[in-house]
């Protein structure tokens, strides 16, 4: 069996009184992408730094490719690990194709693999502008090149859509994809949830250091018990009169019925039997509503723990 790509054992990593990260454990094997979720300071950046080596944990164990990532042996791996840091920044004065050039180099790779790739993200109008006249979004594609640079075993990648049109979106996510059909894995944390679902295999959400869930979106939805959307049309009113279907009409919007998951079938089979009936949709929770639940559910509980040592004392 092939060893983990990368694994974490309870390793977290604390600042003084403040735990960044609190105990996670993961593995993460060949061809895997993971997203990696959660608010601002739950700790992403901090999971990926310790994967790159850049900061060593404070408990547990970090592995990535069988070495700890922040040890001298751990060296020759780092070409073979791609990141694209939140806050890209360039040599402003250089041009977008010597900046690539520079970066392919210290990989050891040459001028042509800088400049198929600025191909690739579609900056290749500007490669011989320097950095500092290009747009947010460029520099963005530039880091994704960087980042793209001897298609590396590992991709680690902050906020990688942060500035990129919708276009550069899609294309972007192609890549990711190829990418992964090549046996590369990669982390990506984004705060933005739509488009991201169908790119990645598992999603681990964080909030404050802490993990809160971690599985593929069916087992988040399954934890998560969060209904299903079914909107029928053409009944015109009849749902209303029935007995069984009426009780799962939405408060929100009265020809959606929102049905646990275990009842789905019941209620297709029922509403299938009505006179009428011309189209069906059904929608189970996407991923922004698994991740909003796991967050609700984590605030609750703070509050519930803030809360009832007052109310033992009174
Ligand atoms: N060098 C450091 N010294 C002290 N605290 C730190 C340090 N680096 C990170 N932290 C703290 O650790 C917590 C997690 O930070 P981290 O950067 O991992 O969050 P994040 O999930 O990436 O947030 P964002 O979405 O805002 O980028 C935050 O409270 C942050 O202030």
């Amino acid at each position: 069996m092939n060893s983990p790509l990368v694994s974490l054992t309870n390793a977290g990593k604390s600042y003084k009184a403040l735990d960044a990260l609190q105990s996670v454990s993961l593995t993460l094997n060949e061809g895997e992408v993971l997203g990696l979720f959660g608010h601002n300071g739950a700790g992403k950046t901090t999971m990926m730094k310790l994967i790159l080596g850049v900061i060593s944990p404070s408990r547990g164990q970090v592995q990535v490719m069988g070495m700890a990532p922040d040890s001298k042996e751990a060296w020759h791996c780092r070409s073979k690990v791609g990141y694209l840091p939140e806050n890209v920044s360039f040599y402003e004065q250089l041009t977008g194709l010597e900046v690539l050039t520079y970066f392919a180099k210290l990989k050891g790779f040459d001028k042509k693999h800088a400049i198929d790739l600025l191909e690739q993200v579609g900056i290749t109008h500007a490669m011989k502008r320097q950095v500092k006249t290009y747009s947010k979004g460029m520099r963005q594609r530039l880091g994704l090149a960087q980042a793209f640079i001897g298609e590396p075993k590992l991709l680690l990648l902050d906020e990688p859509t942060v500035g990129l049109d919708p276009i550069a979106t899609h294309d972007f996510y192609q890549t990711v994809d190829q990418l992964k059909s090549k046996g590369s894995s990669v982390i990506l944390c984004s705060h933005v949830l739509p488009g991201v679902e169908q790119h990645i295999d598992r999603a681990m959400i964080l909030s404050t250091g802490q993990l809160l869930a971690m599985g593929t979106l069916a087992e988040l939805r399954q934890q998560a018990a969060l209904p299903v959307a079914i909107k029928p049309s053409g009944l015109n009113g009849s749902v209303a009169q029935h007995q069984m279907l009426n009780s799962f009409i939405s408060s929100d919007c009265d020809n959606t019925l929102m049905v646990p998951e275990q009842e789905k079938l019941a209620v297709l089979r029922e509403l299938l039997s009505l006179e009428g009936i011309d189209d069906i949709h059904v929608e189970s929770a996407n991923l922004e509503q698994v991740y909003q639940h796991f967050l609700s559910k984590h605030e609750t509980n703070i509050r519930a723990q803030q809360t009832s040592p007052a109310q033992g004392q009174s």
